[in-house]
């Protein structure tokens, strides 16, 4: 599959380096305003396929993205330190604007991925862009809370002492600071992970929950008032999206897409459990949650629904 990325920036170009690292994508084209860091990029990556997989990577233009079977959209601002995802938005939105008619002229047929923040307001405005140029819903997906599953998945296994492939958890909702940590249903060994962490010796006590949750949470201020970005966690996380879309894998992931109700708010794209493959999102899962966690979701989609619906389209 050919795979575009438009933003040769810190997420796109370590998307378009796990790729080459996992063997995703036969051919991978870099898109950016700045074709110099592009260029340099892709010929940077380029020699790191003799180590991994013979992937064609290069810069190029809009046009150049001809035939692609996906382009991830991580084009954009970034947050400066303290800045929350959502004051991006207005920025991002007009970006957007500009970028998706190029990229559906030259990949009609393509799915699009997207990676800017506010990720799941940018999934949403994708889709009503998208839609102009007649591409449907289920071809328009978030990353949403791939990166922050990933985080939950981590720090449960490193505190019960398992691999974080035995672990399964989802983070729901925004990825973002309303999004929510599904742990009624977080399970290892067909477990929940409060009886594996009795069994094992390593309780899950309500401060070892608090102190997951505002990691998970929170992390990604620590880490860019540490580096300025975030890029290695989300760049693995686009590019596992990229190789279940690319192998028609029909794996399920929490990401984000525009969704007809979430708990009464309708029209509100955010992240749920998702069965995705070739032809992009088959179908969602309606996760059991607790009153509690039902209630974080209903706020967290609330919260994004009022961002979009403040967007001008
Ligand atoms: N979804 C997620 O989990 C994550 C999302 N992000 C988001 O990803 C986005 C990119 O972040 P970084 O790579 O760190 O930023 P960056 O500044 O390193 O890269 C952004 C790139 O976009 C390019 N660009 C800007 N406007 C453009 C346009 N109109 N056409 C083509 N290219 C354009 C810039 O030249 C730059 O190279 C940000 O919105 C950031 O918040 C970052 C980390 C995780
Ligand atoms: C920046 C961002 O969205 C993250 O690392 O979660």
């Amino acid at each position: 599959m050919k795979i575009g990325i438009v933003g040769a920036g810190f997420v796109g170009s370590t998307a378009a380096y796990a790729m080459v690292m996992r063997g995703v994508g036969s051919e991978i084209v870099l898109v950016d305003r700045n074709g110099e860091l592009a260029d340099a990029q892709a010929r940077d990556i380029l020699h790191a396929t003799p180590f991994a997989y013979p992937t064609k990577i290069r810069a190029g233009s809009y046009a150049d993205l001809d035939g692609a079977g996906l382009v991830v959209l991580a084009a954009g601002v970034n947050q400066k330190p303290g800045e929350t995802r959502l004051e991006l938005l207005t920025r991002n939105a007009e970006i957007f604007g500009g970028i998706i008619p190029e990229v559906l002229k030259a990949a009609p047929q393509t799915i699009l991925l997207v990676a800017t923040n506010p990720v799941d307001v940018m999934t949403q405005i994708s889709t009503v862009i998208a839609a102009r140029h007649g591409v449907p819903t289920c071809r328009v997906i978030g990353s949403g809370t791939i990166l922050d599953t990933a985080r939950y998945r981590a720090l449960l296994g490193q505190h019960l002492g398992v691999s974080p492939k035995s672990v399964h958890a989802h983070v729901l909702g925004e990825h973002g600071d309303s999004e929510v940590l599904h742990w009624s249903n977080a399970e290892a060994g067909g477990l929940n992970v409060a009886v594996v962490g009795e069994q094992v010796g390593r309780p899950l006590t309500e401060a070892v929950k608090a102190r997951i949750d505002d990691e998970v949470r929170c992390v990604a201020y620590r880490i860019i008032k540490g580096k300025g970005a975030t890029w290695y966690g989300i760049g693995g996380g686009l590019a596992r999206l990229a190789q279940v879309i690319a192998n028609d894998e029909r794996a399920l992931v929490t990401c984000s897409m525009l969704t007809d109700s979430c708990l009464g708010v309708p029209q509100v794209a955010l992240s749920l459990p998702r069965l995705l493959g070739a032809a992009g999102i088959i179908s969602t899962l309606t996760p059991e949650l607790d009153e509690a966690e039902a209630a974080a979701l209903r706020r967290s989609a609330e919260v994004l629904k009022s961002a979009f619906d403040g967007v001008k389209l």
